[in-house]
Formats: structure tokens, sequence, C-alpha cells
């Protein structure tokens, strides 16, 4: 069974952290099948799922929903849950009320997006028992503030900002954090220096651990557009495998051996 102890113990120990989306049972119990160690209920079902064009319209009983479907099915991984825009920049206690919903439909850690605006919401959930992941780097939630789905970090003033709100995070009690569209070796140095287990998505080889969108690695998500194409950090694991089985059991493989990411899915 996973629990957040035994993923520090992996971290120590050097073994990578595979982790993907899951939305329902049925790929639930694929993914525990298949060695995955964390499941993350995203508020990409936002997209993956309903079809619109960002996450900004993703409500809690979506997510309670969701992740009600993911738990009784998700055998031994480490179950996140989103927290989905809206239900917790308001303040601390916005935050705790809405925390606690998803904790109850079965989720072990809540995530949310944001640096160090979010340092004391992530302390007054973490004084309160709820382990809590952070996101920075590429934050959906920010859309259309940062103009588009875009690397973030490449200025030096924008690194050295990451590297301060993963800190702050850190110092909240945030145990984990994902780390979205960032250069590969700023995710390098942001892992080293703050101590946080991260999950990296288009974040470089050196996180602990990797994510991908289920419906991304299985070649089964588009926006509908007929010049659709997928961000630079997906991999089709349906490429090469019979079965979603063996897609899965090869994503595993291929973040626990290092060979995911490769140099053309990272920035
Ligand atoms: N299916 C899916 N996959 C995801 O990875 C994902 C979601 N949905 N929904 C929530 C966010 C949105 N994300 C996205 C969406 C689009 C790009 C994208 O189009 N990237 C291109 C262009 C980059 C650029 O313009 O600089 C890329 O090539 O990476 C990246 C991340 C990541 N998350
Ligand atoms: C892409 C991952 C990190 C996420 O936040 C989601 O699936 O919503
Ligand atoms: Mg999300």
């Amino acid at each position: 069974m996973t629990t957040l102890h035994s993923l520090q113990q992996m971290v120590s120990r050097g073994e990578k952290i595979a982790t993907l989306t899951c939305y329902d049972a049925s790929f639930a119990r694929l993914c525990a099948q298949a060695g995955v160690d964390v499941l993350l209920v995203g508020d990409s079902l936002g997209m993956v799922l309903q079809g619109a064009n960002s996450t900004l319209a993703v409500t809690l009983h979506d997510m309670l929903y969701h992740t009600r479907c993911v738990a009784p099915a998700a055998a031994g991984c480490w179950i996140i849950a989103d927290m989905p825009f809206g239900s917790y920049q308001q303040s601390p206690e916005q935050a705790m009320r809405n925390a606690a919903r998803l904790m109850a439909a079965g989720a072990h850690m809540v995530k949310l997006e944001g640096g160090s605006a979010m340092v004391e919401t992530v302390r007054f959930l973490v004084e309160r028992g709820i382990p809590v992941c952070g996101h920075l780097g590429l934050t959906p939630q920010s859309v259309h503030q940062l103009g588009g789905y875009r690397v973030q970090g490449k200025q030096a003033e924008q690194a050295q900002q990451l590297l301060d709100d993963a800190q702050g995070l850190s110092d909240a009690g945030a145990s984990m954090l994902v780390l979205e569209m960032v250069p590969s070796a700023l995710a390098a140095t942001l892992t080293q220096q703050t101590g946080l287990a991260t999950i990296g998505i288009g974040a470089g080889p050196d996180c602990s651990g990797q994510v991908l969108v289920l419906h991304d690695m299985l070649g089964a998500y588009s926006n509908g557009k007929p010049d659709y194409k997928a961000p630079r950090f997906v991999r089709n694991f349906m490429h090469g495998s019979d079965s979603i089985q063996t897609a899965l059991s090869r994503y595993v493989a291929a973040v626990k051996d290092g060979s995911f990411p490769a140099a053309e899915h990272c920035f």
C-alpha cells in the first residue's frame, strides 16, 4: 500500500514515483494492477471528460463524484484530488471546508495551484490533518492570466519566484509538488533545494516522479480541432502496445527506469 511515508522512502532511495490521472473505477483498477503509485483525480477532467477548453468550469461536485468513482477501485494507490477553481482561493476556511469533503470522498491528499498566495492556506490545511500537494509552473486555472498553456520560468526573475514559491509551500508543510511545463534544469534545482517530492509534467527527468493525463498517454484525447497536436511532454504509450494494460505497464517501467521523459518531452 502506498502511503505518504512510503512515497518519501521511494524518494530517499531514488525510485521514481509513477503517477497518472484517473477519473473512474475501471481505469483505477487497471492502473493499480499496472503498478501506478499515485492516482491524481485531476481537474483536467474538465477538458478530457467534459470537452471544455480549460479547467475553469469544473465544480467541487464534479471532483467529489470522480473521487468517489476512483477511490474504491484504487487498491493500494495514493489518491490525490485536485481542488477545483474557486473552491480554495477565497480563504483558508473555504479551502478547509472543501478539502474535507474531498478527503471524505476518498482522497488521501488534496492539490491546489499557486505559490506565495497559497502558503497560509497550505499551513492551515496541514495543521488540521490534510496532506497537501502544491502545483507550480503552468497552473492551468490561471490560463487567462498566463496567456495560454506555455512553458513557465524561462526568465531568471520568474525562475527565482518559482524557487521562493516552492520553498514557501515546503515550509508551510506541503509534502508533494507538481511542476508543470518548467525548464528541466529549474525543476532539478527545485527538487534538490526544497526536499519536496516533485512530480513533473514537462519538467524534465530530475523530478522525484512523473505524471501524465491518462487519456493523453493512451492517445485518446484531442480538443476536436483538425490540427490538434498533443503537448510536447506527452508520449503515446499505445504505440507498440497491444492493450491498455500493456501501455500502462510500459509507462510505469519507463518512469521507473528513467527512459521517460526523454529530451524530446522536455523544455
Ligand atoms: N488532456 C490534457 N492534458 C494535459 O496535460 C492537461 C489537460 N488536459 N488539462 C489541464 C492542463 C492543460 N495542460 C496543457 C494544455 C495544452 C498544452 C499545449 O498545448 N502545449 C503545447 C504548446 C506550448 C506553447 O505554446 O508554448 C506544447 O507543445 O507543449 C500544454 C499543457 C496540461 N493539462
Ligand atoms: C496535469 C495534472 C498535473 C493536473 O493537474 C490535472 O490533471 O488536472
Ligand atoms: Mg489539475
